[in-house]
């Protein structure tokens, strides 16, 4: 078999579910803003800030890695700073090589300089459109869609449940809750959750990744969320072995195809994996859970979509079928309607994947 290389990698076309945007600002744009809004950075060399996050995350706790955020969401309180991060995100995961992307953000922690929620969701969401249309002109066409995240130890979970419905054919195409895992249960947000599902939207729920099995458990059977976000420890209902045994939780999350949205990386830095090699999508992929693969915050891993998925060709020895079978995962389980998912798996990832597979 011939080895996969990470140029190679870089050029095929991937799809990307969990990718957070106040956790993938380019270091030297953090620079930037952070002196125009006067606010104190660690360091104000773009190199070493963009170290300074990935060690800053390296925590082997989740409270510890989300602590950085103070940096990026402090540069990130006015319309035109807003923009011009999701004109960049767009324009970073295009070149990566990204032709589908969700990516998501909490409104809430947005308003310190007094705008409006309507007017952050706004200005992302120009700024998706205006980095997509740069991207498509540069030869590197993609779609991205917007997420709203309400921060779970918080209150505001109905409102931007909402804010997300009110901008539903605008850009928004699904909602999450994002933040502090343990303590702060997704049931806590149950109302916001029953009302989106009246009103037939989309929602993933961070779920499995500090906290367990009844976080996993409330998501899907209390709250009724359409994919995980991570979701790794359901591993903690499988007994290993050489036939491995399901619980009923994961035999349900299987039977279901409910999506797990994996993310290697970000997993090793919070300490819910100890090595990449040793990270559960292994022996979740083996035993055929919807799986996806995730950048979760490339900023503060240090990643893209195409290092991600290099790492597992490294640990894993997969091939193209894998990463092709990982990629149609993903664009199956996206929250844009059922046509232009197909559309895209049929028109642009297949094609593409057929070559190298031959
Ligand atoms: O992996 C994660 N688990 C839980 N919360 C996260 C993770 N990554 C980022 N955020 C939180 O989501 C907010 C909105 O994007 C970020 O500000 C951060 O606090
Ligand atoms: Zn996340």
């Amino acid at each position: 078999m011939v080895a996969i290389s990470y140029e190679d990698i870089v050029k095929v076309p991937k799809a990307l579910l969990h990718d957070h945007l106040d956790g993938g600002l380019r270091p030297a744009t953090i620079v930037e803003l952070a002196a125009e809004a006067g606010h104190e950075l660690p360091t104000t060399d773009p190199e070493a800030l963009g170290r300074w996050f990935a060690e800053a995350a390296n925590s082997g706790s989740l409270e510890r890695y989300l602590e950085t955020f103070a940096h990026t969401v402090a540069v990130m309180q006015t319309a035109p700073a807003l923009r011009r991060v999701a004109r960049e995100c767009a324009l970073d995961l295009a070149a990566d090589g990204v032709v589908y992307a969700e990516v998501r953000f909490a409104p809430e922690q947005h308003l310190e300089q007094n705008l409006t929620l309507d007017e952050v969701v706004e200005a992302v969401v120009a700024g998706f459109v205006e980095g997509s249309a740069q991207a498509a002109e540069a030869g590197n066409p993609i779609r991205v869609g917007t997420l709203l995240t309400a921060m779970r130890h918080a209150a505001r979970s109905q409102e931007i449940a909402e804010l997300a419905v009110r901008h539903r054919d605008t850009g928004v195409v699904g909602f999450d809750i994002a933040g502090a895992e343990a303590g702060f249960p997704p049931t806590r947000h149950l109302d916001a959750f029953e009302y989106l599902q009246r009103e037939n939207f989309h929602f993933t729920i961070h779920a499995g990744e500090a906290f367990g099995l009844p976080s996993i458990w409330q998501a899907i059977q209390w709250c009724g969320a359409d994919r995980l976000g991570h979701g790794v420890r359901i591993v903690d209902d499988i007994t290993p072995g050489e036939s491995p045994v399901l619980g009923r939780l994961a035999a349900y999350v299987r039977d279901k195809r409910i999506p797990l949205e994996l993310c290697p990386s970000s997993n090793v830095q919070t300490g819910a994996a100890a090595s990449i090699a040793d990270h559960p999508i292994g022996l979740l992929r083996d035993l055929r859970f919807r799986v996806t693969v995730n950048t979760d915050n490339r900023l503060m891993s240090g990643t893209s979509m195409s290092r991600e998925m290099a790492l597992l060709v490294d640990a894993f020895g997969y091939g193209w079928k894998e990463l092709q079978w990982f990629t149609i995962n993903a664009m199956k389980s996206a929250f844009i309607p059922f046509d232009e998912r197909l559309r895209i798996i049929d028109e642009v990832i297949k094609p593409a994947y057929a070559k190298l597979l031959g």
